[in-house]
């Protein structure tokens, strides 16, 4: 008799997912999750993203419990679990997914080890995290590709795998399934009031929600801060409640599903740099010799959303409130943390990973590279004026009213530029002067770089 384990990481969906069916071939299969104590130690583990997490696999357990199954829930070191559990019944085979980060990497050797005296094999599947599989698609002579574009292209020409079945039944042996500890016990603290629910339900329901009547607006809207037109997929995305490999696949051919499309390939993008280059992570992929300033000061009041500068602020204060930021406001308030407050990216990188819901390495900390200039932009020195980004994606100030309610009041014009708003008004409001002056610090930044 054949068993198998289904080791359950970021994946946590039953449909589209090539680690469930495959495991599921076996005549009993037990699909598993480790709680690892290295991650819930690490600088990871942050409560929005736990509290996340835990309802995932509430609503995986009750999802594979449909299907005849369950899920076994054990805390440890993965590799240990999964020898001991494969020793307890006698499997012969476990199925993971493959994954980019240097942790994800070792983790997947320290298994291989683990089993290799065991006589069970190790699965690893492709292209269940990312749609296509890091790796697969380089230059000539070349590990990874370093600019978007160039990637894109075979990114979008070379074919996808199929759609996954999801298994009809699953044949699981009698084990203790383990209860899913509370959130408080495995990562205390306060959680954003205004988080998504998490699991494989959610995000379906919000994908069908979005290609029925969000979708239509996305290559106009997806830039309108207020608007709030993005699909808000990344939460589900991070944690595999849904799969990329799916959502291309149910894209058509109009523009704005070019368009969304065209944004899962920079998750994919991301993800084959950081695989290629692990050590992204936190060390420059292209160094340019900045020296960031040590401004304890500047950070906190960036954190706080009281730099002073109201479309800066209101950014920070939605991650806050919700553990998640529109991409546009991501872009605006991390440039203005590395090129006008001249601070070392990896503060603000951690910073977001310690409140976001969708935190990721390779999307969260690729994309500060980007935004510092030290990533994979082909224009590292461009600076995002926030005056100017305010009029353009914020026309009617609504985004900032929303976040920022002290200066609700104020007209649109003082909200974009706040170099127009009366001292006297701010000490009214309660709500700082700017901390820096933007136009000669992003004007020092540029000159750093050596720059006109
Ligand atoms: C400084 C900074 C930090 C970021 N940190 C993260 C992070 O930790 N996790 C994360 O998922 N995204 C991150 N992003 C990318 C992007 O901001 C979010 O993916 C997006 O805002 C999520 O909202 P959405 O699901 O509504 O996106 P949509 O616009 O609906 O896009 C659909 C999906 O495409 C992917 N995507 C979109 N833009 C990007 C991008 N620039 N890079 C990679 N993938 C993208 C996401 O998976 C997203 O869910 C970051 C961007 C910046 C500038």
């Amino acid at each position: 008799m054949r068993t198998s384990i289904c080791l359950f990481t970021r994946d946590l969906r039953v449909h589209d997912n090539p680690v469930l069916q495959h495991a599921a071939r076996a005549d009993r299969v037990i699909p598993l999750f480790v709680l690892d104590e290295a991650v819930l130690r690490g600088p990871f583990t942050r409560p929005n993203r736990t509290a996340f997490l835990l309802d995932c696999l509430r609503d995986l357990r009750t999802s594979l419990g449909e299907l005849g199954g369950g899920l076994v829930v054990r805390t440890g070191t993965p590799a240990t679990e999964v020898a001991g559990l494969a020793d307890e019944v006698g499997a012969t085979e476990v199925h993971v997914a493959a994954d980019v980060s240097a942790y994800a990497q070792a983790r997947e050797d320290s298994l291989r080890e683990a089993l290799r005296t065991r006589e069970c094999a190790l699965h690893v599947h492709d292209a269940v995290v990312t749609a296509h599989p890091p790796g697969d698609l380089v230059p000539g002579g070349k590990d990874h590709f370093a600019v978007f574009t160039p990637y894109f292209r075979r990114w979008a020409a070379a074919p996808m795998r199929r759609v996954a079945a999801m298994p009809e039944a699953l044949r699981m042996p009698r084990l203790r399934t383990g209860k899913l500890p509370a959130r408080e016990e495995l990562c205390p603290g306060e959680l954003s009031p205004e988080l998504p629910t998490g699991g494989e339900s959610a995000g379906r329901q919000l994908a069908r929600q979005w290609f029925a009547d969000g979708i239509a607006e996305y290559e106009s809207g997806h830039d309108d801060l207020a608007g709030d037109a993005t699909s808000r997929l990344s939460p589900y995305l991070h944690f595999g409640c849904v799969s990329p490999v799916e959502l291309v696949d149910r894209a058509g051919n109009s523009e704005p599903e070019r368009a969304f499309v065209r944004q899962l390939a920079w998750r994919d993008f991301h993800h084959q740099v950081l695989a290629a280059r692990p050590a992204s992570s936190h060390r420059d992929y292209r160094p340019r010799g900045d020296r960031w300033r040590e401004d304890p000061e500047a950070f906190r009041a960036w954190c706080d959303g009281r730099t002073g500068v109201p479309l800066v602020d209101a950014g920070m204060r939605q991650l806050a409130a919700e553990g998640w930021m529109h991409n546009r406001a991501r872009m605006i308030t991390a440039c203005f943390l590395a090129k006008t407050l001249h601070l070392d990216w990896r503060l603000g990188a951690q910073h977001f990973l310690d409140l976001l819901v969708d935190g990721d390495i390779a999307n969260n900390n690729m994309n500060w590279q980007w935004m510092a200039g030290t990533g994979t932009d082909t224009r590292p020195n461009r600076v995002l004026n926030p005056v100017r980004q305010a009029e353009r994606y914020d026309p009617t100030g609504e985004y900032i009213r929303r976040y920022v309610p002290e200066l609700r009041s104020l007209p649109a014009k003082a909200l974009h530029d706040p170099r127009r708003i009366d001292p006297a008004d701010l000490d009214r409001l309660g709500y700082p002067a700017p901390i820096v002056d933007v136009d000669a610090a992003n004007a020092q930044f540029r000159a750093d770089r050596g720059q006109p």
